[in-house]
């Protein structure tokens, strides 16, 4: 048998929208498999009610057979599905490591991108890899058309998830289908910020570089108490503040020691604004990790 735990990933960063993406050191997936002759799923943990446990219909029943890699797979929820933190990608993620181990398949971590993003496809109608690449490689991903680029980092951050749900699919439907120039140069001088700033773990530039005028506030209308919440943060010390991946979660970002605060801020605000919440405080992580014959 073979186990992996697999990051909550945080996707956009704002800015980056379909490209950016992070690993966070909390929540995760874990995945465990074993060979089998046909691919059968259980699911528990959180928000379990709502996987199916069809493989047709799991990120990681895709995964198993992009790999051709059946097996009987165990996945342990640690993050909550429609949540923003890339939780169909975590159990992707954890997939395909552990499944190209099994099978000794020789896959580069790189390699398992697009096999991951499978799943992604399954699930969102779009293979998009900005949450697989990070949960697969750790740190700050940057996902095109040309492939992944990746730095480590450990920018602070906390990540408030609150009780609603949002679907992908959903949250992909409110994206406008085109950009101004001046919204054009806006991000790109955004993003590029924000990328500098992950490569230095600089919490200011990275907060800076989140803004974005584009896809986030037609997103923040379908979080209930977001103004809100994102007020709280910045004035409990956070640098920026922004949708995590599709929502409903909300990204912020910070220096070391702010976390606790902003935490609690944005729980209370979530509190005041009706919606009842929890709050990750964790930093940027690094990828999936492998674990033999239950090491
Ligand atoms: N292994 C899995 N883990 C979680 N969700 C899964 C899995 N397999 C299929 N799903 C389905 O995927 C959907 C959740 O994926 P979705 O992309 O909406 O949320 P997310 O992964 O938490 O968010 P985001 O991509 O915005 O970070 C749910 O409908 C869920 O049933
Ligand atoms: N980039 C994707 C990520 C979903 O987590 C989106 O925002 O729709």
């Amino acid at each position: 048998m073979l186990t992996v735990r697999a990051p909550a990933t945080s996707a956009n960063l704002g800015s980056g929208f379909d490209v950016f993406g992070v690993a966070l050191g909390t929540p995760a997936d874990v995945v465990r498999v074993e060979r089998a002759p046909e691919t059968t799923i259980s699911v528990t943990g959180a928000g379990s009610e709502y996987i199916p446990e069809d493989p047709e219909k799991n990120t990681v029943g895709a995964v198993a057979k992009a790999l051709d890699a059946p097996a009987r797979i165990r996945i342990d929820k640690g993050v909550r599905p429609s949540s923003g933190l890339g939780s169909s990608a975590a159990s992707a993620a954890a997939a395909a490591v552990a499944l190209n181990a099994l099978y000794d398949r020789g896959r580069t971590r790189e390699e398992l991108v697009p096999i991951a993003a499978e799943g992604e496809a399954l699930v969102s109608g779009e293979a998009h890899a900005d949450n697989v690449a990070p949960s697969l490689l750790g740190g700050f991903t940057v996902v095109t058309d040309d492939g992944v680029t990746q730095v480590d980092a450990s920018v602070p951050v906390v990540v408030c998830l609150p009780d609603i749900s949002v679907s992908t699919r959903d949250a992909r439907g409110v994206v406008p289908e085109s950009a101004t120039m001046d919204e054009l140069v806006d991000t790109v001088g955004n993003a590029a910020t924000l990328a500098v700033g992950m490569s230095r773990n600089d919490p200011d530039l990275v907060g800076t570089g989140m803004a974005d005028t584009v896809v986030t506030p037609e997103r923040t209308k379908l979080i209930d108490g977001y103004d809100r919440v994102r007020e709280a943060a910045l004035e409990a010390g956070a640098t920026g503040v922004t949708v995590s991946g599709a929502g409903p979660g909300i990204l912020a970002v910070c220096h070391r020691g702010d976390q606790r605060a902003i935490a609690s801020a944005m729980v209370d605000a979530f509190d005041a604004a009706g919606v009842e919440s929890r709050a990750y405080q964790t930093t940027v992580s690094e990828g999936a990790t492998l674990y033999r014959d239950g090491s």
